[in-house]
């Protein structure tokens, strides 16, 4: 029964997580304790040890690429222990991934279509941008994104249109009948939500006790990820399924809750042992992830919040170095200084892929994201903009979408004219009121229409070689194979055509991301059998977001917001963007509880760093199109000046003391290229240029006459000019 090699790493605590006896289990320890690590394995040493089968197990992460890291940890595992298992087939995944895989299995059950589609938040905007056109609803008094928040909000509560209580308030009144119409449409369509899924897994075990029955009997082991961050349905959707013979081990960390504002609960990590008799808890102190400057870095600053669970985290490695702070001139800057070190870094023999540039928007990517490219420094996004989310990659899945079933409205409405085929606004108004009357699909509408011949001749001739468009494109589908299905797509809609034409790099940029689709057909594996691939692939897409962006072989800087870096460490991390009114976010500066929560994020920052930290923040930015000042951010504040170090540059520009107290000026070898000082430009100074119009100077190169300089001009974008011809004019 001893399985040394998987208890050998781990500290006495750890140990006995991982070798306890069946029982409800709460880990409840700080970042980089080895929460994780403890996670897989107790799955390992189950499997190994105790007989238990790896399909007996239910695993819940946080992100689809927590669960593909855990299945590879669990292969090496299996590997090592002479017993090969498959881990694909083990359940593994997020609660959407898994409640998808549950409905695709008991769809009838679920009251759904065989081939239900899910809806991305922009798909679901989408359809409730039409139920307010339906509705006859004024987006500007109400706009939709608050209705999709106040859907998705009530659906994480369980709370489906009919529950909700007639009120007095016209703002609820409103959301409300918003919400029943929204929820007849996905129904008449067989569409599914985000949230939709885990609502109707939950009450695919109220409905269905026999189906319930059989999960309780097959997962006797449920273990938990990130529990801090469970919505209520989420928690309920577990509860049922443990009921009271399944044994819970939940892992979390109150002080890295940060999904507050999308529903998580962190009460339930209280509730926990409440509702699970017998509860053994367990507390990690030890960090093993970062310096010791690191860790009491984020210690201090997370000191701060009240109402904490209460946790020691110590280290007894080294030091480190300690925090760089960095006071950019504005965004450019910043980007420019980070791109910079990453250099460096790689220079001195690191991978690329253990650097992370970490900020609080999802905006502040593409000032980073151009500044690699400038520098050709290979860089991956997680989150956010991601692959699947592009515009043109949408269009070509909305065709093959609508080639697998014609009647997802979105779909529809995203591709009938696009690339314009001459099918007006007028026309497809009168689809969506053909389809309102009769209770139908676009698609149906569509083709009803065209045999009663009501549109005009023109706009009758455009839908119907749409039509026909996608008629083919269906036929297609189940002859070709995925990649040459895109490729078909690609050509015969004109998609990619219509792209190319777009202007500049943009329209290069698209038509390689389409191409880039077709590649990803090509390696697609569909993990099931039964399902067509082409389906298969739509709900991958859909659901993995496209999480790896780039190619996943290549060394490449990862970028990501602070929020899609929890779980994840890297040697050396840059958090961007460190700024009063930007982090914390300006919606959050008021509101304590609100405050609290991006103090937490705050704290997930700093503890993904392993050896190496740049904190770093702009004297001016221009950020959605307007320039803001912002001064640097209190979490900087919070942390002790013996843990930093500020970055001084050689400069023209005196340059605010933000520290209080003497921050040590230490250089470290960090050198910056000329100031320019003797141009009579300085870095981050505004000036005009006949041709160009009005910039940003970036960048000196080389002094005396013929110095040059690097502008990033608003319209005309980055130039270098030699100074003395450029004839420049500050502003
Ligand atoms: N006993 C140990 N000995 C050596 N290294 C360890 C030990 N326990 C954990 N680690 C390492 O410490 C790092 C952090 O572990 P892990 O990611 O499991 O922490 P975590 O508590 O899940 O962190 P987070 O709260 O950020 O999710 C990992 O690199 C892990 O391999
Ligand atoms: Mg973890």
């Amino acid at each position: 029964m001893d399985a040394p090699h998987l208890v050998a790493n781990l500290n006495d605590a750890q140990r006995q997580a991982v070798t306890a006896e069946a029982g409800n289990q709460l880990i409840l320890a700080g970042a980089g304790s080895g929460k994780t690590r403890v996670l897989v394995h107790r799955i390992a040493w189950l499997v190994q040890t105790q007989g238990v089968s790896p399909y007996s197990i239910l695993a819940v992460t946080f992100t689809n690429k927590a669960a593909r890291e855990m299945r590879a940890r669990l292969d090496e595992s299996f590997r090592d222990s002479g017993t090969p298992i498959n881990t694909r087939s083990m359940w593994v995944g997020t609660f959407h991934g898994l409640a998808h895989r549950l409905l695709k299995a008991h769809w009838k059950d679920a009251n759904l279509p065989q081939n239900f589609q899910i809806l991305d938040s922009d798909d679901q905007l989408r359809l409730i941008k039409r139920v307010y056109q339906n509705l006859g609803l004024d987006a500007e008094q109400w706009p939709p994104r608050q209705a999709q928040w106040f859907i998705n909000g009530q659906k994480d509560e369980g709370v489906r249109a009919k529950h909700m209580q007639a009120s007095s308030d016209p703002f609820i009144r409103t959301m409300a009948a918003v919400y029943a119409a929204y929820e007849a449409d996905c129904e008449r369509g067989g569409l599914v939500d985000f949230a939709e899924l885990l609502l109707r897994a939950h009450e695919l075990w109220l409905n269905k006790p026999a189906i319930l029955a059989h999960y309780q009997g097959r997962f006797p082991f449920i273990l938990v990820d990130e529990f801090q961050d469970t919505n209520s349905v989420q928690y309920a959707w577990l509860r049922v399924l443990a009921g009271e013979s399944c044994f819970v081990t939940a892992v979390g960390d109150d002080d890295q809750s940060i999904y507050g504002w999308r529903g998580a609960k962190v009460e339930n990590i209280r509730r926990f042992s409440e509702d699970y008799p017998g509860t053994t808890t367990v507390r990690l102190e030890q960090n093993y992830r970062s310096t010791a400057n690191i860790l009491n870095a984020a210690n201090a600053v997370i000191a701060n919040n009240a109402g904490r669970m209460g946790k020691q985290l110590w280290t007894d490695g080294e030091d480190g170095e300690p925090i760089s702070l960095y006071a950019a001139f504005n965004e450019q800057d910043e980007a420019r200084f980070i791109v910079e070190r990453i250099n460096d870094w790689a220079l001195k023999g690191n991978r690329k892929d253990s650097c992370a540039i970490l900020y609080r928007s999802n905006a502040q990517s593409r000032v980073l994201e151009e500044a690699l490219l400038r520098e050709a420094v290979p860089y991956r996004i997680y989150g956010g903009q991601r692959f699947y989310d592009r515009l043109e990659i949408k269009n070509a899945l909305s065709y093959m979408r609508l080639a697998s079933r014609r009647d997802d409205d979105p779909a529809f409405e995203r591709v009938i004219n696009t690339p314009t085929r001459g099918i007006g606004g007028k026309t497809v108004d009168e689809i969506r009121a053909f389809a309102r009357e009769h209770g139908c699909s676009l698609w149906q509408a569509s083709e009803q229409m065209l045999a009663n011949r009501v549109l005009t001749a023109r706009a009758g001739n455009a839908l119907a070689s749409f039509i026909k468009l996608i008629d083919t494109l269906g036929e297609k589908s189940s002859e070709l194979k995925l990649d040459q299905l895109a490729e078909s797509v690609l050509e015969s809609t004109g998609l990619l055509e219509f792209h190319k034409k777009e202007k500049g790099e943009k329209g290069q940029a698209r038509a390689e991301n389409l191409e880039e689709l077709i590649t990803a057909c090509r390696v697609f594996e569909a993990p099931e059998d039964e399902e067509s691939v082409l389906q298969q692939f739509l709900d991958t897409a859909s659901l993995d977001a496209g999480e790896a962006q780039a190619d996943e072989f290549e060394d490449a800087v990862q970028l990501m917001t602070l929020h899609s870096a929890k779980g994840l460490e890297f040697p050396l991390v840059f958090m961007a963007g460190v700024e009063e009114n930007l982090f914390p976010h300006k919606m959050s500066v008021e509101d304590p509880d609100r405050l609290e929560e991006e103090r937490r994020l705050a704290y997930v920052g700093i503890t993904r760093a392993m050896e190496k930290l740049y904190i770093c923040y702009a004297e001016t930015r221009r950020l959605h199109g307007g320039e803001t000042f912002n001064a640097l951010s209190r979490f900087v504040k919070e942390i002790p000046n013996e843990y930093l170090d500020e970055v001084r540059i050689k400069s023209t520009v005196t340059r605010p003391a933000r520290l209080q107290g003497k921050a040590p000026a230490k250089p470290k070898g960090l050198r910056i290229s000329d100031s320019g000082s003797d141009t009579g430009f300085r870095l981050g100074q505004r000036v005009a240029h006949k041709k160009f119009g009005e910039g940003v100077i970036v960048h000196f190169e080389g002094s005396g006459s013929s110095t040059r300089v690097q502008i990033n001009f608003n319209d005309a974008g980055v130039k270098w000019l030699v100074v003395q011809y450029a004839k420049l004019d500050p502003i």
